[in-house]
C-alpha cells in the first residue's frame, strides 16, 4: 500500500523583509501564491527509512537525513512513538534551491502521506505545528491557495483571490542559498533604519478582484536586490521577460528563478517562448495559481 501527495510550489506575490532578530531570523509580511508546478511525495512501508528523486533536478536533491521529507516522516513518527520505516519517492517538478518553496513542498507532502499511511490522525494545526518546525515556509505548502504570513512567514492567514493569475518562471542554472541571501539583505540594509514589514493593501485588493494588471503594480520583493546583488546576471532574464512582454517581472523569493505574470494563458506562452530563446535562463515554465495546498491523491 502507498499514498501520494500532491503539493505545490510557490511565489511570493509581496515580501516585505524586516530587520534581523535576535534569533537571526527575519519578520515577514510574505504574501504566499501557489502555482501549479508541483512535486509528487509517494510514501510506502519499508524496512527502514529510505529516500529516492526523480525527475531534472534529482541529482541536486539530498537524500540523507537532511532532506525535509525525510525530517518530517520522523517528526511525525517521533510524535506517535512509531518507527520511520517508510520509503519516500519525490517525483520533483519544482527547481532545487529556486526560491519556489520545493523542499519545502517535500516537508508538507511527506507529512500528509505519512499521516494517511500510518493512520496516526493528526488534526490539522498539529500538523501545522510540525510543519512550521520544519521551516517558515512549510506550513504554507500544506495550505496552499493564498495567504499573508507574519512572524518569520510560518503564521498564516489566509488571502482572497477573485481570479486565476498566468506565470511565466525563468529556472536559472545553479540555485541560492536562502540564508546568504537574507545575509546579502543584512549587509545591504546595514547601517539604515529598516521599517517594520507590512501587508500591502494594493496588493491584497488586486488579488481580492483577480486584476492582473493592478497585481503587476502592487508586486515587490525585499529579497530582489541581495539576489541580485550575488547574481548580477538575473537582471538580464527580469529585462528580457518585460521586453517579451510580460506585465510584470520580480524574483521568486529568494531566487534565482524569476517570476513573470502575464496577461493570460496565451500571452504566458508567448512570453515562456522568448525567455527560452533569450538565453537568459535554463528553461522557462508556464504555470497558473491560485493552486491547492498538499492534496493526497
Ligand atoms: C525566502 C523565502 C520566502 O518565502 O523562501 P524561498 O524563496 O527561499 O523559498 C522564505 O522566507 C524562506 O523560508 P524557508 O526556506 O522555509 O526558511 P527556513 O528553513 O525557515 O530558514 C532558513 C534560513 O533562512 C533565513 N530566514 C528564513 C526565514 C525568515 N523569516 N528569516 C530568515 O532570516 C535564516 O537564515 C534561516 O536560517
Ligand atoms: N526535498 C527536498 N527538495 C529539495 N531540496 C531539499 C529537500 N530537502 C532539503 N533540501 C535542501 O534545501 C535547499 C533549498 O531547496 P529548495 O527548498 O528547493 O529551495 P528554496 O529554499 O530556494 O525554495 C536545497 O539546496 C537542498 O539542499
Amino acid at each position: 500500500m502507498s499514498v501520494t501527495v500532491r503539493v505545490p510550489a510557490k511565489v511570493n506575490v509581496q515580501l516585505a523583509v524586516g530587520a534581523a532578530r535576535p534569533d537571526g531570523f527575519h519578520d515577514l509580511a510574505n504574501v504566499f501564491l501557489a502555482v501549479g508546478l508541483y512535486d509528487e511525495v509517494t510514501v510506502t512501508p519499508a524496512e527502514s527509512l529510505r529516500i529516492t528523486c526523480s525527475g531534472p533536478d534529482a541529482a541536486q536533491v539530498p537524500l540523507d537525513a537532511s532532506n525535509l521529507a525525510a525530517r518530517a516522516a520522523t517528526a511525525l513518527a517521533a510524535l506517535h512513538g512509531i518507527a520511520p520505516d517508510v520509503h519516500i519517492h519525490i517525483d520533483k517538478d519544482i527547481p532545487v534551491a529556486g526560491g519556489m518553496a520545493g523542499g519545502s513542498a517535500d516537508g508538507a507532502g511527506a507529512l500528509l502521506a505519512c499521516d494517511a499511511l500510518w493512520g496516526t490522525g493528526a488534526s490539522r494545526d498539529e500538523l501545522l505545528g510540525l510543519c512550521a518546525e520544519l521551516g517558515s515556509d512549510v506550513p504554507f505548502s500544506l495550505v496552499g491557495g493564498a495567504a499573508l504570513g507574519t512572524g518569520r512567514g510560518e503564521r498564516l492567514s489566509p488571502v482572497e483571490v477573485g481570479g486565476a493569475f498566468h506565470w511565466v518562471f525563468a529556472v536559472a542554472d545553479g540555485g541560492l542559498s536562502t540564508p546568504a541571501v537574507y545575509r546579502e539583505f543584512d549587509r545591504l540594509t546595514a547601517g539604515t533604519r529598516v521599517p517594520g514589514p507590512v501587508a500591502s493593501d494594493a496588493l491584497l485588493d488586486a488579488l481580492r478582484t483577480g486584476d492582473a494588471k493592478a497585481l503587476a503594480g502592487a508586486l515587490s520583493n525585499d529579497l530582489q536586490a541581495p539576489a541580485l546583488s550575488l547574481r548580477p546576471s538575473l537582471a538580464d532574464t527580469l529585462a528580457a521577460g518585460t521586453e517579451a512582454g510580460a506585465l510584470a517581472a520580480l524574483v521568486s523569493g529568494s531566487g534565482p528563478t524569476t517570476a513573470f505574470l502575464a496577461e493570460d494563458a496565451a500571452a504566458a506562452r508567448e512570453v515562456a517562448a522568448a525567455l527560452t530563446a533569450s538565453g537568459t535562463c535554463r528553461t522557462a515554465r508556464t504555470a497558473a495559481s491560485p493552486a491547492p495546498g498538499a492534496t493526497v491523491l
